[in-house]
């Protein structure tokens, strides 16, 4: 196996986060989110039901257009998911210029490129106060998966 990463439980409630992309990563990411942070942006032309349901809860705040620059400037946590690679890219270089002008820190997710993550998501089960994240450090996402499902089973 490759390096293990360390499982750090971290309060984000309130950090800003902007997710860019509304399709079936970001909706599955942004749900786990709503659970643990206050201000969440989806930045997409296009999104799922389930994104525009929680919308319409309150839960995420929607701008529904193409991903510009600023969008990123006062975030904490940005999730790049467009289904555009190079997009995905120009985003994490986005944030680590941003970095540079304000010398605030950008934890950025690129979900098609493990090797650009600064933190990678994990699978995540709450029953109460119980929060339990499974991660496989990248590289069995869907041995994680299953575990989830058949923990999910027996609790
Ligand atoms: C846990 C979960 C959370 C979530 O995403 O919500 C998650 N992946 C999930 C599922 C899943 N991912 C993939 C498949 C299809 C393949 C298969 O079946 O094996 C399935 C299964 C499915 O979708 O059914 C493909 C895939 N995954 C990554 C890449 C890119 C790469 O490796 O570079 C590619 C190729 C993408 C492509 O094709 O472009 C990368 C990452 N995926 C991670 C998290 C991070 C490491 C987590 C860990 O260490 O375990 C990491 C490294 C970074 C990151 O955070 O993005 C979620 C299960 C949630 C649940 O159900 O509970
Ligand atoms: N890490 C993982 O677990 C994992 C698993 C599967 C896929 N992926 C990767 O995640 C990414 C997203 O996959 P998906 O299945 O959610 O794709 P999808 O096609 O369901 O959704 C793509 C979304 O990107 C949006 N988008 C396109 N251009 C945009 C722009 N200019 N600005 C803002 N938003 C834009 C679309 O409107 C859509 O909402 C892909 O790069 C895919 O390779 C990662």
């Amino acid at each position: 196996m490759e390096k293990a990463y360390f499982p750090m439980f971290v309060d984000i409630s309130e950090m800003k986060i902007v997710a860019v992309g509304g399709g079936k990563i970001a909706s599955r990411r942004v749900a786990v989110l709503t659970q643990f942070a206050g201000s969440i942006t989806v930045i997409a032309p296009e999104t799922t039901e389930s994104l525009k349901e929680l919308e319409s809860a309150g839960k995420i705040h929607c701008v529904r257009r193409g991903y510009k620059e600023a969008d990123i400037r006062e975030a904490d946590m940005v999730l790049a998911a467009t289904n555009n690679k190079q997009l995905n890219h120009r985003i994490l270089t986005d944030c680590r210029e941003e970095e540079q002008k304000s010398g605030r820190k950008i934890l950025i997710n690129v979900a098609d490129d493990r090797s650009l993550c600064d933190f990678y998501f994990p699978s995540v089960i709450t029953r109460d106060e119980i929060v339990i994240g499974i991660n496989s450090s990248g590289n069995n996402p869907g041995k994680v998966k299953q575990l989830r499902e058949k923990l999910e089973g027996e609790l």
